[in-house]
Order: structure tokens, then C-alpha cells, then sequence
């Protein structure tokens, strides 16, 4: 899967990343959090191919990466169903419906993206990219803009999509608590220039409770690393 070794980019005269080793392996979720500017939006360019390192390489995605942005990107002259059949050829009609099932599109199938709430669209663009199926999503602050109770609907969504599907994920927030509730692993960014400074390994989804005392160390942790 995704294997990241010793990334250094600049920008102009600005040096935006230093050294950045990582892995994502097989079917896992990887959150990535930073300060603001640390180079996170840099970092998602190198990986889906619209910019190059300096020095470092990129290995074991190939050219599938499928991506989840903060604006949904439908289509909007085409309906729910076919921005999803869209992407992937040939059309697989029990796969489709049984995305746009779990991520709570059923009946909406064939309304345009402007009869959809925001909520309803950014679910559209979810069940696209588990239908893409690339060997790598990337998810780039894609509930950013949501208020907190849609967030946490939407955060539950993905992670009963991702357990059906079993995706390998590079999710990119700075809300911490996005990460440590999709995350397998969060990757903590340092300020410019972004390197890595810290990995953590969560708890098992099935053991995760965000209120334990476990996490809201782990919490801590994260805020001081962001704000040290
Ligand atoms: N095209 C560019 N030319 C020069 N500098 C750039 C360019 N794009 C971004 N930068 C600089 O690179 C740094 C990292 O930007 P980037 O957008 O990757 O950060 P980020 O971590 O995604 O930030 P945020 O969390 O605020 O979205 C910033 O200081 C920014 O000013």
C-alpha cells in the first residue's frame, strides 16, 4: 500500500515539508492532523500526483487514488446515481445501490445534486469513492463546514461503509476528534516545515470509547504536540 519515504518539498523559497516517512497499509484508516499551514494540502497534491517531490518517493498506489474534498465536486447535471456509476466501468448496479443504501441515499437515486442537502451530498460523494475503489482514498477535511451533530453522523457513516468495504483511507483534519474517531493511526504534523512527530496507535474500534479516560489522554497529548 501507500509508502511514503523521506518527502521534502518547497514551494517558492518556502521549505513546506521535511522528510516525511509513512505507510498506510491495506484496508487501514490513517488521519493525518497539523497546524494550520504545516504543509497537510502540499502533502495530499504530492500523493494524488498533481505536484512532484523534491526529494523522497512515493510508492504503491499507482494512479488510483480516489479523493473526498470538502466540496462534494457532483456533478451537477447528473443524478445521485449517476455521479456514482460514473467513476467505474462497467457498471455495477448491486454494488451502486448497495452504496448509496449505506451511506442513507435509498430513494434519493435519482435526484439531481441541488435537490440534496449539503449533509446528503457529501454522502453522495462518499458512496462515489468507495464505488471508485482505488487502491488509496484520500480524504481531505471532508466534513469540514458541517456542524457538530451532522459531522458525527457522517464521521458513524464512514466507518460503517469503511467496515463493509474495507478501504485503505489517508484522512487529512485538524479536528482532533475526527481522528480519533475514524483513525486506526493518527500521524501528528509539526509547523512548517511539516515533518513527522509523532504516530499514535489507537485502540481497537470495537473498544474505542471517546469519553474513557484512555482517550481523553491521547487527546491531551495531541493538543500539546499541535500547540508546543
Ligand atoms: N503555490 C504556492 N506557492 C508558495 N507557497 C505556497 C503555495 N501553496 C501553499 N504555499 C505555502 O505552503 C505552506 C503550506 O500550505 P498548505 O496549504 O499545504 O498547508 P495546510 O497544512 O494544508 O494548511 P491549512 O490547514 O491551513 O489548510 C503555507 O505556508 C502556504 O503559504
Amino acid at each position: 500500500m501507500l509508502e511514503m519515504k523521506g518527502i521534502s518539498k518547497r514551494l517558492g523559497d518556502l521549505p513546506v515539508l521535511s522528510d516525511i516517512s509513512f505507510h498506510v497499509k491495506e484496508g487501514e484508516i490513517v488521519a493525518i492532523i497539523g497546524p494550520s499551514g504545516c504543509g497537510k494540502s502540499t502533502l495530499i497534491n504530492l500523493i494524488s500526483k498533481l505536484d512532484i517531490p523534491d526529494s523522497g518517493s512515493i510508492q504503491g498506489i499507482g494512479d488510483s487514488v480516489a479523493c473526498v474534498f470538502q466540496d462534494d465536486r457532483l456533478l451537477p447535471w447528473r443524478t445521485v446515481w449517476e455521479n456514482i456509476r460514473l467513476v467505474r466501468e462497467p457498471e455495477d448496479k448491486g454494488k451502486i445501490q448497495e452504496l448509496i443504501n449505506a451511506v442513507g441515499l435509498n430513494g434519493f437515486e435519482s435526484y439531481y445534486p441541488k435537490q440534496l442537502s449539503g449533509g446528503m451530498q457529501k454522502r453522495c460523494g462518499i458512496a462515489r469513492a468507495f464505488y471508485y475503489k482505488g487502491e488509496l482514498l484520500l480524504m481531505d477535511e471532508p466534513f469540514q463546514g458541517l456542524d457538530y451533530c451532522l459531522r458525527h453522523e457522517m464521521l458513524l457513516m464512514l466507518l460503517k461503509v469503511w467496515r463493509a468495504h474495507r478501504q485503505s483511507v489517508l484522512f487529512v483534519t485538524h479536528e482532533i476528534d475526527e481522528a480519533l474517531t475514524v483513525a486506526g493511526r493518527i500521524l501528528i504534523l509539526s509547523k512548517r516545515p511539516g515533518r513527522i512527530m509523532k504516530e499514535i496507535i489507537l485502540p481497537d474500534y470495537d473498544n474505542r470509547d471517546m469519553a474513557s479516560q484512555e482517550i481523553t489522554t491521547l487527546r491531551q497529548e495531541i493538543i500539546t504536540f499541535i500547540t508546543g
